[in-house]
């Protein structure tokens, strides 16, 4: 069975681009690697309505941070048996959000830290409840919060299909959110974290190696 290695950090820190590094990296070495991005938009409906929700649709919706916590985690409930899947057939899975993000997002939004109810909530439904699968380790690529608002801002400049939403365009949430992430970390949630400093381009071969070495967790 492979790895199952997840990124994770702030709305435009970097995951997706080092996402595709890090597939790149690990191919280079002869490492065979699936990836998977969360909230799965236009493939499942739950996906859809939280993008959907989080661009000002479905009423009040938006404003519940249960009720989207429910949607994220039913999006990933729909692809636990293809995570166990691709976690089977390859030697890292690598996954562009997962679990932590919806700890991470609803607790900032309630303004409560790693160690609250709502961190627990997750957990007892996604994990023990939905049964999905348990990361082996966890990428925090942090940022700061100005910088990643910049990425943000220019992504949504250069691409009109990637406007901002409610969370990237909230500057207080994505503060609140990085102070999660970082206690969520240092408590190694759910399973051992690495911080990776995202300031500037990362070295994915040298991440790459560190995977699929000994030096991470
Ligand atoms: N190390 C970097 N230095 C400068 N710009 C970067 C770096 N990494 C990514 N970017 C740029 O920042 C923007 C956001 O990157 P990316 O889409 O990878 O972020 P993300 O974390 O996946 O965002 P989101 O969670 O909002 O989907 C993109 O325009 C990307 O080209
Ligand atoms: C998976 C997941 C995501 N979120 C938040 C994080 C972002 O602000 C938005 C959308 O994600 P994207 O990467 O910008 O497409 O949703 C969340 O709160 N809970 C989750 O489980």
């Amino acid at each position: 069975m492979g790895r199952l290695v997840v990124i994770e950090g702030l709305d435009g820190a970097g995951k997706r681009t080092l996402t595709d590094a890090l597939t790149a990296a690990l191919a280079e070495v002869g490492a065979s690697v699936a990836t998977l991005a969360f909230p799965r938009y236009g493939v499942s409906v739950h996906a859809d309505l939280v993008r959907e929700a989080l661009h000002g649709a479905h009423g009040d919706l938006g404003d519940s941070v249960y009720g989207m916590g429910l949607l994220y985690a039913l999006d990933r409930r729909g692809a636990a048996d293809e995570i166990r899947a691709l976690r089977a057939g390859h030697d890292v899975l690598l996954l562009d959000r997962y679990v932590a993000s919806n700890a991470a997002y609803q607790a900032a939004r309630l303004r409560q830290g790693a160690d609250s109810e709502v961190v627990r909530w997750v957990r007892d439904l996604e994990i023990e409840r939905f049964g999905l699968p348990v990361p082996d380790a966890h990428l925090l690529l942090r940022v700061a919060p100005e910088v990643a608002a910049a990425r943000a801002r220019g992504r949504a400049e250069s691409d009109a299909t990637r406007a901002r939403d409610a969370f990237e365009s909230d500057d207080g949430l994505q503060a609140r959110c990085a102070a999660v992430y970082d206690e969520l970390a240092a408590a190694n949630w759910l399973s051992p974290w690495h911080v990776v400093d995202g300031a500037d381009r990362v070295d994915a071969a040298a991440l790459a190696a560190d995977l699929l070495g000994t030096r991470l967790p």
